[in-house]
């Protein structure tokens, strides 16, 4: 009797999540993904088999803007072949950080979300272009929010500088995520607006935020890792340090709907006073 409750509370509410927190080279799609690939590959072979993978943002290119338009990838199309293999062939949900695409001559900053049969259920384009990276130049930002489910997890998508901006995160907390993934590429000196705004999103939204940040330099640019797992309460599940790493941790979902039991701010909303 015990043990046929643990197992369905283990299929309803908790899941274990890997994030790679990696090295990018810049516009080196071809070594990024093999790379890649050896961490996913140890990742999803561990002993305490993840069921979702998290990767960063731009692990294709990098923030190789000045020669995005040859970099990217035609509609993400080898990309998503890739991951959807991987994803099938290990039964792992990737939520696939994101990868620069090029759609009808414009390029996006796209996170792919491939389901555990290989299957993408949704496509998210960073809305909110960084201008400290030059991002506005080169790049087209999207123009839609994305929530999506995984196995009955509902979730958002936000793509780094998009944590800055409380509206979206809210707007799919409202939509019904009980988790926000980002995928990042965060450098020095900004280390404590990443933790302390990924903090913030969980602890308004109350929900869980999954942040996997790349590591190493690139340019002038020093990426801090530090990627995070925070529980709808603020508290902090996993953090990696600063070099290449595969950051896990497990969440429990019934913790989402406990803590809006217990700080009612959804019902407590007036947003005729602020909207
Ligand atoms: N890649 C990004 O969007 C970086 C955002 C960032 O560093 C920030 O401070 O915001």
């Amino acid at each position: 009797m015990n043990q046929v409750s643990t197992q369905t509370l283990h299929l309803q509410d908790c899941w274990r999540i890997a994030l790679i927190q990696c090295d990018i080279v810049l516009g080196k799609p071809k070594v990024n993904r093999a790379n890649l690939e050896l961490a996913m590959e140890q990742a999803a072979t561990a002993a305490e088999k993840p069921d979702i993978i998290l990767l960063p943002e731009l692990w294709n290119t990098g923030y190789a803007l000045t020669e995005i338009g040859a970099l990217a990838d035609p509609e993400g199309r080898d990309s998503r072949k890739w991951l959807s293999s991987f994803a099938r062939r290990h039964a792992i949900h990737v939520v696939g950080g994101s990868i620069a695409e090029i759609r009808e001559g414009q390029v996006y900053n796209t996170m792919p979300v491939i389901n555990r049969s290989g299957e993408e259920v949704a496509s998210y384009s960073k809305i909110h272009l960084f201008r400290l990276m030059e991002e506005e130049k080169y790049l087209q930002p999207g123009e839609r929010s994305v929530t999506f489910e995984l196995d009955g997890l509902q979730a958002g998508a936000a793509i780094c500088y998009d944590i800055r901006f409380p509206e979206l995160a809210r707007r799919l907390a409202l939509q019904g995520a009980k988790l926000l993934f980002v995928a990042a590429e965060w450098p020095h000196p900004r280390l404590n607006h990443w933790r302390m705004l990924l903090a913030a999103r969980a602890i308004e939204n109350q929900m869980y935020v999954v942040a996997c940040n790349r590591t190493g330099k690139s340019g002038s640019d020093a990426f801090f890792g530090h990627s995070l797992i925070i529980d709808p309460w603020g508290e902090i599940v996993a953090e990696g340090g600063e070099g290449e790493e595969i950051v896990t941790g497990s969440i429990d979902l019934s913790l989402v709907d406990q803590v809006r039991r217990q700080i009612p701010v959804f019902a407590d909303r007036r947003p005729r006073c602020y909207e």
